[in-house]
């Protein structure tokens, strides 16, 4: 199983439907691939608060058929990250997940909102379920961003049959060692794969750590981009799951 993950830098010189133009032709660039990934509300950038609710589309909006079109047009799995999603109930960090004929397999609204008592924790609503994506040869378990220092919720994951967590964020450079660590930590912890694509650049004044980084279910680093826009490709197999869950049953130890 190949997977691409399309660091993208989010530059505020660069409209937001020029943004989707270029994300989506570099989707198609990806033909060819099993699996894509984008990262965290890349059409305003996770930090750029002000812009969440002048941006905000329903679900169905033009990212959706950007992306569900890119996806068929490429004839990939796409984990297209996350919009700002305006609903009745709210606005949600949702994140889109599309099959190779441009259906929408998935959709996951971000649970834990990252901010304290401001920004995104203040601005947007959470979601309450748990979501995964079944794919021929494996299931997605979706999280975003902050949600990464959540173990609790990896575990219900797995308890949903998620072999392969896909996390799409925009996480700070400031705290890159914990992303880097994190991600091998869910990864070991759940025997699982963690494919999480990260934003390159700087947007609302908040540099971005990048370093998109693919780890498979024995905690190994198979690859991790630099700091700056990237495609990261990767090949992965996705019976190495069930090898490393009956080589080393940690996970059958489970009193809890
Ligand atoms: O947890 C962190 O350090 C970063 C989280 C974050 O930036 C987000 O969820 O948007």
């Amino acid at each position: 199983m190949r997977a691409s993950l399309i660091q993208i830098g989010v530059n505020e010189d660069e409209s937001v439907e020029a943004r989707r133009r270029r994300v989506a032709s570099l989707v198609r660039e990806q033909a060819g691939a099993d699996l894509v990934v984008l990262p965290e509300l890349w059409t305003t950038g996770a930090f750029a608060y002000e812009s969440f609710e002048a941006e905000a589309e329903p679900l169905e909006g033009p990212t959706y058929e950007a992306m569900a079109k890119a996806a068929s047009d490429a004839g990939v799995w796409l984990h297209a990250g996350s919009i700002p999603e305006l609903d009745p109930a709210g606005l949600y960090n949702t994140s889109l997940v599309f099959s190779p004929s441009g259906e929408l397999a998935a959709a996951y609204r971000k649970i834990h909102r990252f901010g304290f008592d401001k920004g995104e924790a203040v601005l947007m609503s959470a979601g309450t379920e748990v979501v995964t994506a079944r794919l021929p040869s494996t299931t997605l378990g979706l999280a975003t961003c902050y949600d990464l220092r959540f173990p609790e919720l990896f575990r219900r994951l797995v308890d949903a049959d998620a072999e392969m967590f896909v996390v799409p964020a925009g996480w700070p450079e400031r705290r890159r060692s914990h992303w880097t660590l994190l991600a091998q930590a869910r990864a070991i912890e759940n025997q699982s794969y963690v494919v999480a694509c990260g934003t390159a650049g700087t947007h609302a004044r908040v540099p971005q750590a990048g370093h998109s980084i693919v780890v498979d279910p024995w905690g190994e680093v198979l690859a991790e981009a630099g700091a700056d826009e990237e495609i990261l490709t990767v090949d992965l197999d996705p019976a190495k799951v069930a090898t490393t869950r009956e080589q080393f049953p940690a996970l059958k130890d489970r009193v809890l």
